[in-house]
């Protein structure tokens, strides 16, 4: 498979549908091997639902998904993978070292491994003590550990800062930071832009179920600040196809039935002409104003935007 030298995640129209507006619906993603990657939206949003795709815990309504240059889920594709999406059967009782013992027994893994994976979380002094005993953070570190048993060349974490405070937050952007080695790729999932964008080489924002914008955070923030174009048309998808050419364009999403364009606003007339010329009915066609702050707190508050300004409004 071509994809297996230098990406690590591939999924064409990738969708599951749980219900009319429930679920992932038609996401295309790129993840290069070596990347740290983030999928931000609010809670609901469907970033585990993708991980699961991913993992094979999920079965796809359509589209595809390949890991490693296999298809998703397949044993193939699973040699490579760790993955913390669900919270790993920890013994309570047990030490952390124990509970590794017992996970590296049923994955084949060399116990030589343990100690490796202790000190590459920073677990090491606290091995030996119960995991009932351990701090929320602590346990957090162990679970990754658990995840690295098998050297993964790609890591999935679902949420790994959730419930953490502040400190234990802190820690744990600091270990995904150290995981980049070796060429290995880490997909995690936050609500919280703060946990990405500082770990982050690229992310895909995901509100109710689709692919909202992606790039750099420093993308995502200067096409936020420059602002951008909503356009009511009477057919977004058709519509997204055709400015998705434009070259000015950075990216385009359909959001609630309107296409949301990140360009230059001074692109509107070239927007409209375009989806004019190529017979679509454009009945609407505004500025956005958000700030990506603003932005990221709708995405977590998961409201309707608050901002945009009518600026002109075209073919009536
Ligand atoms: N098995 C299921 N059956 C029906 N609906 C589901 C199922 N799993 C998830 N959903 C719904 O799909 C949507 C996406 O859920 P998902 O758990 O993927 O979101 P998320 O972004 O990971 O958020 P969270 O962090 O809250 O888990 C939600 O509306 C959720 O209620």
């Amino acid at each position: 498979m071509s994809d297996g030298d230098d990406i690590a995640i591939r999924t064409s129209g990738l969708t599951k549908q749980y219900g009319p507006e429930t679920g992932v619906f038609d996401l295309d993603l790129c993840i290069r091997r070596g990347e740290v990657y983030g999928f931000l939206g609010p809670n609901g949003a469907g970033k585990s639902t993708v991980m699961r795709m991913l993992v094979g815990l999920v079965r796809p309504t359509s589209g595809t998904a390949t890991v490693l240059g296999h298809r998703a889920g397949t044993r193939s594709s699973l040699r490579g993978v760790g993955a913390l999406i669900e919270a790993p059967a920890l013994y309570p009782h047990l030490s952390g070292r124990d509970n590794l013992r017992i996970l590296a027994g049923y994955a084949s893994v060399p116990a030589a491994r343990i100690a490796e994976v202790l000190e590459e979380v920073g677990m090491a002094a606290k091995a030996d003590v119960a995991f009932r005993a351990y701090s929320l953070g602590m346990k957090q570190r162990l679970a990754v550990a658990a995840a690295l048993l098998k050297d993964p060349a790609l890591l999935i974490l679902d949420e790994p800062t959730n419930g953490l405070d502040p400190e234990g937050m802190a820690g744990m952007r600091d270990l995904i930071t150290g995981l980049r080695r070796d060429n290995r790729t880490v997909l995690l999932s936050s609500h919280l832009l703060a946990e990405v964008e500082h770990v982050c080489d690229r992310v895909s924002v995901i509100r109710r179920g689709r692919l909202i914008a992606d790039g750099t955070v420093a993308e995502l923030r200067r096409g936020a600040d420059e602002g951008g174009l909503s356009v009511t048309v009477d057919s977004p998808e058709r519509a997204a196809e055709l400015v998705r050419r434009l070259p000015a364009v950075r990216s385009v999403a359909v959001v609630d039935g309107e296409l949301r364009v990140v360009v230059d606003p001074r692109e509107a007339a070239a927007v409209n002409r375009l989806l004019v010329v190529n017979g679509l009915e454009v009945s609407e066609l505004r500025k956005h104003v958000l700030s990506l702050e603003d932005v990221f707190f709708d995405l977590v508050e998961d409201r309707q935007p608050t901002g945009p300004e009518p600026m002109e409004v075209v073919n009536r």
